[in-house]
Order: structure tokens, then C-alpha cells, then sequence
């Protein structure tokens, strides 16, 4: 079973692990080495040297293994980074919150904010096909701490559906399609799942745009096209997800996800001392599994498919099957805020014109280009970018073959 970085973001996930009872099985001891950055992150980041490094305390499991220890390093390099003055002293709490802000702002000199910059991106986007890419959890609904309770909003969806008249828009999820599709209730947007591998979406949609792919009818009996690249792979996750629910059982607040062609472990309410007894029975599981991967989203580790397929890939799919791939003609904007949506980011970048945007409130290694706060801000940008919109009829959004 391989392990896969997904271009690890060096900087922690603010969210402190919900309080549970104890580990049974809990045996971790202390040691004082610092790792800020396992795995090595493909883009590193540079401070203004007034601002403290981040440093923090890393616990070590006790069992032998490599691959169990490198997850658990992992886990923790997710947790809030303490600040340390330059005499090696821990900060105050003030302190540490305004070592915190200035890391943020110097951080956003490098990743600039896509709303203080809209003026200046649109300069880009005249004349050219905007498609919109929105990740979903953290992105459109902000993170808590039960996965079955992330909500958007009703003014986030009508939002959402507003943008999808005037772009062609999609919803990546590393959740399963269906479940995505349950929480935004809009038909007119495509929608790709399971990190990208489960990917469905109007034949014709609201705008015009006409999808190529395999054609299907969906539960409503409209015309869809779908692609499912990892298809094969559906009894295998059955089979996992079955193994990792008996394995959770004995680890207080771990909860498992059947996300179809990926399967979701979630730790943010497991006590940190159990991270490690956790990562284990993780081990013990896939072991027998060399064709599934396991990746790192935001205190969950995930277990997907060993094959070339993210949500780069479905990007790449989906502006194909639009006939939306010309590069001079089409601006894609893609706004996500976990390690997954980093193979978008990545994605975009090589294909040279298109706004990635990271959302996220701290400073985190990332290939996206510009930045925003929260979903609330996305909110904000989505609406500003439909503003824009409407005052520029002349950049009507046609199909390729009127174009
Ligand atoms: O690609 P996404 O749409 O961002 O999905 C990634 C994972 O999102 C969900 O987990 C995250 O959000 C939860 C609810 O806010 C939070 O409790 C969890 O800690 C986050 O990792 C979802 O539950 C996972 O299945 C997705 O893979």
C-alpha cells in the first residue's frame, strides 16, 4: 500500500481535536523533536525573520513501523503551531496570536487576496470563457467537527446557483458524489466526486454548454454524462470500509466515511494520544490492500485507489468534455482549501492562465497563486464574480461551437 504526499501543506490545520475519552489502547511516549514539514512539501515558504518559527512538540508511537510513524508525523504536523521566541521560550498567548497574524499577512504577500485583487484579475479574464471549480467542505461550508452536519448555507447555494448561470460551474469532493450532491441541491452543476473519480454532470446545461462522455439518465430521468474511472474498485472499498468500522470501533471518536471509491477516516475528535493506536489499525487493514493508496485531508486520512487519477485529472476532464480546453479562449478559477484540491492547484498552473485559490485562514504551503479567508469571503468573491458579469454582457458565455 502506498503513501501519498498530495504536495503536503507545511502549515497546521487550525482545528483543535474535539475532547473524547481516553485511549484504551493509547501507548505513545514523548520525545521533543521537531518535524514542521513530513512529508517534504514540493513549495516552501519564507518568512520576514521578525516573525517567530513555528515550532512543536511531536510525539512518537511506540511501534517500529515506518509507514504508521510517517502518518502520525503527518497527523501531527496538523495540529496549531506553538510560537517560540528567538531566546527559545514559548510565547504568550497575545504573543503567539500576533505571531500568528504576522505570518498570515507575510504569507499573503506571496498568495495575495482574490477579492482585493478582483479588479486585476478580470483585466485577465476579459473576453475569455470563465469555468468555475468549488470544492465543498471548508470551501462552500466551513469545517465541523461532525462530517454528516457540514452545511452550506441557503444564501451560499443560491449564490452557487447564480454563478452556475453565467459559468459552467462543478463541485470537486473528495466526498462521495452522491452525498456532495445531497448537501448543494443544484442539478445544473457538474459534479465530481471521490476526489475526481466519480464525476456526473448535465448532458446539456443551463448555459448551453453540451458535455461529451458516456450518456445515462440519472434517478430523475434527465440526461447525464458520467465517467468513473475507478468503477472497478467499488467492491474493494466495500470490503475496506467494512474492515476500518470494526478496526474504529476501539478507538473513542474515530468515525469512518464510505466515500464510494474512497474511503474517509476521520480523527479530528479522537484524543491525539490515540492517533498513533489509530494509524496502526489503519496499517493492519490496508496492508493486504497494495493496489489502494492513502493520502492526508484535513484530519482525515484517506484511502483511494492507487491509480493516476485526482482532482487535477477531473479538471482536465471535465474543461475537455465542455470543450473547454483551449487555453487562449478559456479561464478556469478553482477555489478549494485541502491537500487535494493542491493536485487542481497544480493542474492549473501547468496549464498557465486560470486562478487557483486557496482558502484558508492560516499560512500554509500551497501551489495556489491567490488566496481567500473563509467561506464567507468565497461567498463574497463568488458574488462579486457574478457582479462583474453582468455588467460585461459583451463576454457572453457561448458554447465552443458559436464561439
Ligand atoms: O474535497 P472536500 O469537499 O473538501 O472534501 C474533503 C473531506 O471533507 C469532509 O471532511 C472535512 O470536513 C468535515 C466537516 O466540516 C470535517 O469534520 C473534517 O475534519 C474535514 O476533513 C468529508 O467528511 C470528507 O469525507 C471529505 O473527504
Amino acid at each position: 500500500m502506498a503513501w501519498r504526499s498530495n504536495h503536503q501543506a507545511v502549515y497546521p490545520d487550525p482545528s483543535l481535536p474535539f475532547s473524547s475519552p481516553g485511549c484504551p489502547s493509547a501507548s505513545l511516549s514523548i520525545s521533543s523533536t521537531t518535524a514542521s514539514s513530513y512529508p517534504p512539501s514540493s513549495r516552501t515558504l519564507t518568512f520576514s525573520k521578525s516573525i517567530p518559527i513555528p515550532s512543536k512538540k511531536i510525539e512518537a508511537c511506540n511501534t517500529q513501523n515506518k509507514e504508521v510513524l510517517g502518518w502520525l508525523d503527518a497527523m501531527k504536523a496538523q495540529s496549531p503551531p506553538r510560537f517560540e521566541s528567538y531566546m527559545g521560550g514559548v510565547l504568550d498567548p497575545k504573543a503567539q496570536e500576533a505571531a500568528a497574524v504576522a505570518q498570515y499577512s507575510a504569507w499573503r504577500e506571496n498568495h495575495p487576496s482574490a477579492l482585493e485583487m478582483f479588479d486585476e484579475l478580470m483585466e485577465e479574464a476579459a473576453g475569455k470563457q470563465i469555468v468555475v471549480f468549488l470544492d465543498y467542505d471548508g470551501t462552500l461550508s466551513p469545517i465541523v467537527e461532525d462530517p454528516d452536519r457540514a452545511y452550506m448555507s441557503d444564501l451560499m447555494r443560491a449564490t452557487v446557483k447564480e454563478v452556475a448561470t453565467h459559468f459552467p460551474t462543478a463541485i470537486i469532493s473528495g466526498r462521495g458524489r452522491e452525498k456532495v450532491y445531497d448537501f448543494v441541491q443544484l442539478a445544473e452543476l457538474y459534479y465530481a466526486g471521490s476526489h475526481g473519480m466519480d464525476i456526473m454532470g448535465p448532458a446539456e446545461g443551463c448555459n448551453g454548454f453540451k458535455a461529451t462522455g458516456t450518456r445515462a439518465k440519472d434517478k430523475k430521468g434527465n440526461e447525464v454524462v458520467f465517467f468513473q474511472p475507478a468503477s472497478k474498485f467499488l467492491p474493494m472499498m466495500d470490503e475496506v470500509c467494512k474492515l476500518l468500522e470494526d478496526k474504529a470501533q476501539s478507538i473513542p471518536g474515530a468515525k469512518i466515511e464510505h466515500n464510494k471509491y474512497c474511503v474517509t477516516i476521520h480523527f479530528r475528535r479522537v484524543k491525539e494520544e490515540c492517533w498513533g493506536p489509530l494509524a496502526e489499525q489503519v496499517e493492519i487493514v490496508l496492508k493486504s490492500y497494495p493496489e489502494l493508496q492513502l493520502t492526508l485531508g484535513r484530519k482525515v486520512l484517506e484511502i483511494r485507489p492507487a491509480i493516476e487519477w485526482d482532482k487535477g485529472k477531473a479538471v482536465e476532464f471535465l474543461l475537455k468534455s465542455l470543450g473547454l480546453e483551449d487555453v487562449d479562449d478559456v479561464l478556469p478559477v478553482y477555489l478549494g482549501d485541502d491537500r487535494t484540491d493542491e493536485d487542481a492547484f497544480m493542474a492549473l498552473n501547468d496549464r498557465g492562465k486560470a486562478f487557483s485559490i486557496l482558502v484558508s485562514t492560516v499560512a500554509k504551503s500551497t501551489n495556489a497563486l491567490y488566496s481567500l479567508r473563509d467561506p464567507s469571503e468565497v461567498m463574497t468573491f463568488l458574488q462579486t464574480l457574478v457582479r462583474w458579469r453582468e455588467g460585461h454582457p459583451q463576454s457572453l458565455c457561448k458554447p465552443a461551437d458559436e464561439r
